[in-house]
């Protein structure tokens, strides 16, 4: 019997992986979607193929439930659903905070649940997906979500205790980076250099950093240090970064994620 997959509140993660999914392969047929509003809907149906349906549709026609909506909508989502889910069915999770207990106490006993922290690059196949299974998720449920996640970019199982760090991490990791970005394109602007050159500039060092720290095998602290040269350059912008705190900043932003994403788990916002 064909697989389907149903993606229930298709907002912008839950359209970066149903975009993936096709590229990968598979059939727009066996693909479902849910939205809140009918010119979302149409707006799916018209660029992937896709058919919208209710959620209650959804969970009746697909084997595997993909969950892509705000954690403060999961516990209505979950109300409206609970009649419908049969306990064969796959439950998976993408928001974030929200535990598998969460959901397993809201559907029918012995429902399988895994809870999955994506992030934005499946949109480019470059995706890093973090899994934990639920009390009632077995081996084969863990495989098909890793065949899911894992044809649009990496993913790792981890226990779901460190689903908050994760999501710190890899789940908004890229808006750090777009961060800097957008920071260090301004101080472009600073030294003169136009905005589209500035940008330029320094969207090929992050790609050509990130494939170095990817494919060299270094320690990240070799690589800088290969980049800074005595009484260079380099170093002098070392020590601002020092000086300002940048890496304290880090580390206290990626806690208030971590700790955001644990607020999170009550579904209440
Ligand atoms: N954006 C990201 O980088 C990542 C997000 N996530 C998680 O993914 C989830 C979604 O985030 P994101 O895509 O950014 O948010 P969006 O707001 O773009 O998407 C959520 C979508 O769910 C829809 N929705 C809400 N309730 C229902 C419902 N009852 N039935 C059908 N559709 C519904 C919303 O509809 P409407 O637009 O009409 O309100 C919206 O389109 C969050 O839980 C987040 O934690 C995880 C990893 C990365
Ligand atoms: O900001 C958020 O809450 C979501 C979860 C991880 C990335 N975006």
């Amino acid at each position: 019997m064909t697989q389907k997959v149903a993606v229930l509140g298709t907002g912008k993660i839950g359209e970066a992986l149903l975009s993936g999914m096709i590229r990968a392969g598979w059939a727009p047929a066996d693909l479902l979607v849910t939205t809140r509003r009918a010119e979302r809907a149409e707006e799916l149906r018209t660029r992937y193929g896709v058919d919208p349906v209710g959620n209650a549709e959804a969970a009746k026609q697909a084997d595997t439930l993909i969950l892509a909506c705000k954690p403060q909508d999961m516990g209505a989502l979950l109300d409206e659903l609970a009649p419908h889910v049969a306990p064969d069915r796959l439950v998976i999770s993408a928001a974030a905070g929200i535990t598998t207990a969460f959901i397993e106490e809201r559907l029918a006993e012995n429902t399988p649940v895994i809870r999955v922290m994506p992030n934005t690059p499946v949109l480019v196949d470059e995706g890093m997906s973090v899994i934990s299974a639920g009390t009632h998720a077995s081996r084969e449920h863990l495989t098909h979500a890793e065949d899911i996640f894992g044809a649009v970019g990496k993913t790792l199982r981890v226990p779901e205790t460190q689903q908050d760090a994760c999501t710190a991490l890899s789940g908004s990791g890229p808006a750090y980076f777009y961060y800097l970005v957008e920071a260090m394109t301004d101080a472009g602007i600073l030294l003169g250099l136009p905005r589209d050159k500035a940008h330029d500039l320094i969207v090929q060092a992050a790609i050509g950093a990130a494939v170095m720290l990817r494919d060299s095998g270094e320690h990240p602290v070799k690589l800088r240090e290969n980049v800074t040269s005595p009484a260079g350059t380099t170093i002098n912008a070392i020590r601002e970064l020092e000086n300002h705190g940048v890496r304290a900043a880090l580390i206290a932003a990626l806690e208030a994620a971590r700790d955001r994403s644990r607020q999170l788990a009550s579904g209440n916002g």
